[in-house]
């Protein structure tokens, strides 16, 4: 399976997921800059943190128009896994492919800590590999990490199971807590913490390990013929 890690100007989790899926995972991957217009031949997206274009206007409302967005999307139709992490969940939901908005956190400060995350949907692509209401620890690093959406996407959400992460602590102010949101297809994941950065003990914590294997697993079974 080959993952395509987006670059945008002022991305700066890029090779952190380069090194989570190349040495921890042990899959391939191909920075891919955002200029491109093709992502033809990879089987995985993966837009990383950081703050592409400075962050101006609003976190991801600039590099959203990038011109390898339209191919995120398409990949996105075709069903292929999508993964935004922290701004690139903030891409997602600039990008429409992912519902409701970002605000600045709650309190306004930039938090920057290990967060207890409580997993809500454990049958879906990224998160076979854990257990229902299971426990993890994965680092957050964000200023505007304050989930909102309207009651109604509030309540689809929560009907079909698209609310697949929840802070323990309600850490920036996110409605119910929610730390991450899945499409209705089931393809498309946004989360604002960072399970690149806990993929192996050194690291404080290995439990985002688990949401890469699954993804991978999940593509084998769908897409290796076994004999
Ligand atoms: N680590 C990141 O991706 C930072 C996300 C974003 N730019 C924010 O501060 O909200």
């Amino acid at each position: 399976m080959k993952f395509a890690v987006i670059v945008f100007p002022g991305s700066n989790c890029d090779a952190d997921m380069y090194h989570a899926i190349s040495d921890a995972l042990g899959a391939e991957a191909e920075y891919v800059w955002h200029h491109e217009t093709s992502l033809q031949g990879f089987d995985g997206i993966l837009l990383p943190g950081g703050f592409s274009h400075g962050d101006y206007l609003r976190s991801g409302a600039i590099a959203r128009f990038a011109p390898i967005m339209k191919a995120v999307i398409e990949a996105a139709k075709e069903g292929k896994p999508v993964l935004g992490v922290c701004n690139g969940f903030q891409i997602l939901l600039e990008a429409g492919l992912l519902p409701g908005a970002m605000k600045r956190n709650e309190g306004l400060k930039f938090i920057c800590r290990p967060a207890v995350l409580t997993v809500e949907n454990e049958k879906t692509m990224f998160t076979a590999g854990y257990e229902k209401g299971q426990e993890i620890t994965i680092p957050v690093a964000h200023g505007e990490g304050n989930y909102e959406c309207d009651d109604a996407t509030f309540n689809e959400l929560e009907k079909n199971g698209q609310i697949i992460f929840r802070y323990q602590d309600n850490i920036n102010g996110s409605r119910h807590q929610i730390a991450g949101i899945m499409n209705e297809a089931g393809n498309v994941l946004g989360m604002m913490p960072h399970p690149e950065r806990a993929v192996e003990a050194l690291l404080g914590s290995d439990d985002g390990l688990a949401l890469f294997q699954s993804i991978v697993r999940n593509w084998r079974e769908t897409h290796v013929a076994t004999t």
